[in-house]
Formats: C-alpha cells, structure tokens, sequence
C-alpha cells in the first residue's frame, strides 16, 4: 500500500473518521512514557502531565511535546518559548496526577523539589532524565498545539524505574 505525502490533514474527510470514544479507546491500548512539562519565563511558572511526547529527530536533537489549547497552562507555554520534560521515574504516580488536575499551580510545585538548567524552565529532582527545550516551531491539529522541542541540554535528576500509562493506569517498569 503506497501512502500519499505531504496531504493536508484537512484534506482528510470527516466522515471517514472513528468517533472521539473509539479514538480514546484504541489509544489505551497505545502505552506510553509519563512526563511533566514545564515551563518559566515572563508569563510565569506552568507544568502539566504529558503522555502524548516523543523523539523526532537526532540532528538536530528534536522532541514533541502536544498541548491541548484548552489547558490553563496553555499560554504560558506559549509566551515563555521554552520547556523542561521531566520522564517521570518509578514511585512517582502522586506527581502525575498532582500536575494532571485541576490544582492551582503554586499547589503542583510545592510537592516536590526542582534545580534549573539553561532555560530556567523547572528540572523535578528525582526524574528519570530531564530535557531542556526551547520551542523551536508549533503545529496546531484539532484541539492540540504540537510544540516541536529543541533540546538544549540533558540532566539525569536521580530517579530508577520506569512509569508507564498504559490502559488508563499507571505501570511501574524494572
Ligand atoms: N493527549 C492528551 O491530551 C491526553 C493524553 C492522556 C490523557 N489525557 C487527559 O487525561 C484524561 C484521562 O485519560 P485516560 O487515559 O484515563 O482516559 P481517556 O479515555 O480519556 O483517554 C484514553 C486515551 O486517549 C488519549 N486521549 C485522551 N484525551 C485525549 C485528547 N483530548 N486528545 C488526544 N488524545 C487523547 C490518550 O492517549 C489517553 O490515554 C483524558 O480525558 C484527558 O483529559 C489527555
Ligand atoms: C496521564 C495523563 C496524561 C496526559 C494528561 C493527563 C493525564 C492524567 N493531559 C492532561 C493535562 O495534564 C491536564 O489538562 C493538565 O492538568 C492541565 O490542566 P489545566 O487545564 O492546566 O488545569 C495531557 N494534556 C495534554 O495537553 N497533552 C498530553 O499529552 C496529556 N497527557
């Protein structure tokens, strides 16, 4: 099956699309990392559990990071221009559900500690590895802004384990 390039996802036709809950269902099925995004700068501190983050490219060293334009945390991200993901370790489930609420944002950092690198953007003690972005170019799609991440610099802030999202539940790793 050959597939076509460079097609407009608004070419696609709407009708030939599954439904939001049959979508949602099948992405359970589609486990993945869990992160904490965050950001600092003029419009001030944000962070919100990602699970929709990956690798792009090695050169230049490139991530993706989708943020729904509905989140509070939204303009923030937009106006500061940089991020850390924080790969969430083992032990720290609490922390993903803390920053994928509904919490005021003073209430989500003082759970846990956080050092800087070049960004100033927050680095969560205890994380499995932390990368320091700035967004370098932003796609939107439906509902999300995909931030296309360029990676600035790597720390390993200490934390064992893998924590993985995985059929609406959190799955400790090694
Ligand atoms: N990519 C996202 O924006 C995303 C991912 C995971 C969870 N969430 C949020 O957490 C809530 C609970 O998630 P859940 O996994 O327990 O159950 P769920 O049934 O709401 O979602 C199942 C899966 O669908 C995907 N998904 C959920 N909401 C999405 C959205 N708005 N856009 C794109 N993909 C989406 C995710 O992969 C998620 O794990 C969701 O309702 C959503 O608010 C958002
Ligand atoms: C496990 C898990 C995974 C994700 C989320 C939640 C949870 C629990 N959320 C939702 C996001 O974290 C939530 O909207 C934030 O709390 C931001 O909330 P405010 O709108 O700022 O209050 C989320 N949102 C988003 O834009 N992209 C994503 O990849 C994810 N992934």
């Amino acid at each position: 099956m050959s597939v076509a390039h460079a097609v407009p996802l608004s070419a696609t036709t709407p009708a030939t699309l599954v439904d939001r809950d049959l979508f949602r269902g099948a992405m359970a099925r589609l486990g993945a990392a869990v992160n904490l995004v965050t950001t600092d700068g003029p419009a001030g501190l944000a962070g919100f559990t990602a699970t929709a983050v990956c690798s792009v490219s090695d050169s230049p060293a490139t991530l993706l990071v989708c943020l729904n334009r509905g989140a509070s945390v939204h303009p923030a991200f937009s106006a500061n221009g940089v991020l850390c993901v924080n790969v969430l370790a083992a032990g720290q489930q609490a922390l993903a559900n803390l920053f994928g609420g509904k919490t005021a944002m003073a209430e989500r950092f003082a759970a846990a500690n956080w050092t800087r690198l070049a960004t100033g953007a927050p680095v969560l003690d205890g994380a499995l590895v932390a990368c320091d972005c700035r967004i370098a170019g932003v796609q939107s799609v439906g509902s999300h802004d995909l931030l296309l991440c360029e990676v600035l610099g790597v720390a390993e802030p200490g934390g064992q384990g893998g924590l993985l999202y995985f059929d609406r539940r959190y799955h400790e790793l090694g």
